[in-house]
């Protein structure tokens, strides 16, 4: 009953790598009967008969379905101490499942037991002051076994913060699926739901979209939909959403248009997405831009779900061999992902349960006019849950990703709180400068979703008005950052990259925009450790900023682009910076070692600029970027999930004869 089982890591298991020859139904990341398998066998121990490394005089029995039945004080504790770990690993929430052990190889409850599990996981919510909310109850041969979302409660101003960005080729239905989530309405195939999301006058002219524009959809504890458009103009407020959600889903829709390639790759390296959702339109097919933005999440290790789009006007053939090309392409040496078809509530929980291996990739099939498995992706959306805990401890750093002018406020930037906690009236330190200097600077208000807010944590977006300092002096990719973190400013930086694509050869001397997290700038090749890069090459590179020093960090992922050539990497080394003397608001220049904070380099002019002016429609929004770094899966809420049973009608390809399947 208690299957405070491990999710196995689908994407890791050779059976399911080899399964990737296939396509794979969601069934097939059930566990078999087999006990625990490499690495789940290390969980069950660990779990099981360690803590804090020494032997437990009564561990639980984590592989026993019938641990969370009648658990003794000692076992009880554990169960909590696992499920809080769960818990913190989840970002505040995990799925949890009643009635199946932790290897998957034992399950079914009889109503008796079951109910006695349910009292006990009850109670530890309780404990974590979490929502015990149920996802699905099956009745298997061996007895019940039920699927629970566990979620930390929030208070009104508070809430679970997922982002997503929104990607695919131009005329995918992606401003459409946006319009038709958040404001509840259908379409009628003619753009009727995307002109509720239109920013600027030109893109509803054109219907194209051009901004980054950012959407949110507020999911209440049971999972249900909360944004509710007012009667009139069918706008949406976002505080009460806030207010009533206990997760909200920001969506970083991006542009589909090959002419505003920069902003897509500024909402994927500056927002700071946890997943990315690539649309497809069932008629039109892998077309496109669709390749470049799935090459462009994955190369910033975002895991993808793919949504294939008006299924309501495709002919079957059609409709059949776009999931063909689709499962082709993802399954290909470039991608090596693994496609499920999402066909039912049995397949979601199970793809999101294993969603954040990044192996693994769900494929959803909708109708924004009909609506059709609409019910399903929302389900989904509201079982992702962010890939990165943060604690409040960390020093706090800011990242800038747009600035405003407010009447009767001032200046106010706007971006991602990258770790740490920041207070009103915070005194952070704003930078660097062309100089590579850093400011002291007072945080005035604090805004989160358009809502007044005290304090922000790490991984939330959010607006700050700034008390004595003119707009002109900042730039996107500036940072706020505690005053402890002592921050450097930095002209040079080594990476390792990987040139996806160019057309002749890249050498010393080669000049291309960077875009890392928020920052936007044109950087030079210094040298590198081969004599010139081809498409495919990969080498250790030293490039250096043209125009303003910039405030990095060893592994940021970065894009180096321009018009069609394309490279990605990972920052590895800053050249140290000399220290400079802490200017102050005023432009004076302080001494003395009372002020740790300042970096500098000794960098060029900046009157050169390369920088290109970016698409000037971004706005609104807020986040950054900053790939996590390695981009290692998550093993979402840490359990081991059984499909819906050996019946799975959804694959159109039976499971390889490598044998995990047939749950
Ligand atoms: N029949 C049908 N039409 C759809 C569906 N989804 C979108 N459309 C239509 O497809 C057209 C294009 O949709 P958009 O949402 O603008 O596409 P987009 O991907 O946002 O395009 P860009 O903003 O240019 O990147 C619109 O006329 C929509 O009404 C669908 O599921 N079924």
């Amino acid at each position: 009953m208690a299957s405070i089982a491990a999710a196995h890591e689908p994407g890791l298991t050779p059976c399911a790598i080899a399964l990737a020859d296939a396509l794979v139904p969601a069934s097939i990341f059930a566990p078999d009967r087999g006990g625990c398998e490499d690495d789940a066998g290390d969980e069950c121990f660990d779990d099981g008969d360690m803590f804090n490394g020494e032997p437990e005089d009564r561990p639980v029995d984590f592989t026993n379905k019938l641990a969370l039945v009648s658990p003794n004080g000692e076992q009880y504790d554990s169960l909590l101490r696992q499920l809080r770990d769960r818990m913190e690993e989840g970002c505040g929430e995990t799925i949890y499942v009643v009635g199946m052990g932790s290897d998957g190889g034992d399950w079914g409850l009889d109503e008796k037991d079951m109910e006695a599990s349910v009292a006990t996981v009850r109670s530890m919510c309780e404990q974590v002051d979490a929502d015990l909310i149920t996802l699905r109850e099956r009745n298997e041969a061996a007895g019940l076994v039920r699927d629970y979302l566990i979620r930390r409660r929030v208070g009104e101003l508070d809430f679970l913060e997922v982002r997503v960005a929104v990607v695919g080729n131009v005329d995918a239905g992606k401003s459409t699926l946006l319009g038709v989530l958040t404001h509840g309405e259908l379409d009628n195939g003619r753009g009727f739901a995307r002109q509720k999301l239109f920013r600027h006058k030109h893109e509803m002219e054109s219907g194209r979209t051009s901004s980054v524009g950012n959407d949110i959809l507020g999911f209440d504890q049971e999972g249900q939909v909360v944004n509710k458009p007012d009667g009139h103009g069918g706008s949406l407020d976002w505080t009460k959403i806030c207010e009533k959600s206990s997760k909200v889903i920001t969506f970083i829709d991006l542009a589909g248009h090959e002419k505003y390639l920069k902003t897509t790759v500024f909402g994927m390296t500056g927002h700071l997405p946890d997943f990315c959702m690539l649309m497809v339109g069932s008629n039109a097919g892998i077309v496109g831009m669709t390749k470049e933005h799935l090459g462009l999440a994955l190369a910033l290790n975002v895991p993808v779900f793919v949504v294939v789009t008006k299924i309501d006007m495709c002919p079957a053939n059609i409709l059949q061999e776009t999931l063909k090309l689709l499962q082709r392409l993802l399954k290909s040496p470039g991608c090596r992902k693994i496609p499920v078809l999402v066909q039912n509530k049995d397949d979601v929980i199970v793809t999101a349960s294993n969603f954040s291996s990044e192996r693994m990739c769900p494929i959803f099939q909708i109708s924004n006019v009909s609506g059709e498995n609409m019910e399903l992706l929302k389900m989904f959306l509201n079982l992702l849950s962010s890939r990165t805990s943060y604690r409040d401890d960390q020093p706090a750093e800011f990242q800038i990703d747009d600035t405003y002018s407010v009447p009767g406020v001032g200046t106010v930037v706007s971006g991602t709180t990258l770790r740490g906690l920041i207070r009103l009236n915070d005194t952070m330190l704003l930078g660097p400068d062309p100089l590579g200097s850093f400011i002291p600077i007072a945080v005035k208000s604090i805004h989160r979703k358009r809502m007044p807010v005290k304090e922000v944590r790490g991984g939330q977006t959010a607006s700050f008005a700034l008390k004595k300092i003119k707009r002109s002096t900042i730039r996107k990719g500036m940072v706020m950052v505690s005053p402890k973190v002592c921050p450097q400013a930095t002209w040079e930086f080594e990476a390792e990259i990987l040139v996806l694509h160019h057309p002749t050869t890249i050498s010393p001397r080669y000049q291309a925009m960077v875009h890392c997290g928020s920052i936007r700038q044109t950087a030079t090749i210094l040298s590198m450790n081969r004599d010139c890069l081809r498409t495919g090459d990969k080498a250790s590179v030293h490039f250096r900023f043209i125009k303003t020093p910039e405030y990095l960090h060893c592994d940021q992922r970065l894009v180096f682009r321009e018009g069609r050539t394309k490279a990605v990497g990972t920052i590895t080394k800053m050249q140290s910076t000399k220290k400079a003397p802490l200017r102050r608001e005023d432009g004076t220049t302080a001494t003395g070692d009372d002020i740790p904070t300042i970096s500098q380099s000794a960098g060029p002019n900046a009157t050169q600029s390369g920088e290109g002016d970016e698409d000037p429609q971004i706005k609104e929004g807020n986040k950054e970027n900053k790939p996590k770094s390695g981009g290692g899966g998550r093993r979402r809420g840490g359990q081991r999930h059984k499909g819906k049973g050996q019946n799975s009608s959804n694959s159109t390809a039976a499971p390889s004869s490598s044998g995990t399947g047939g749950s």
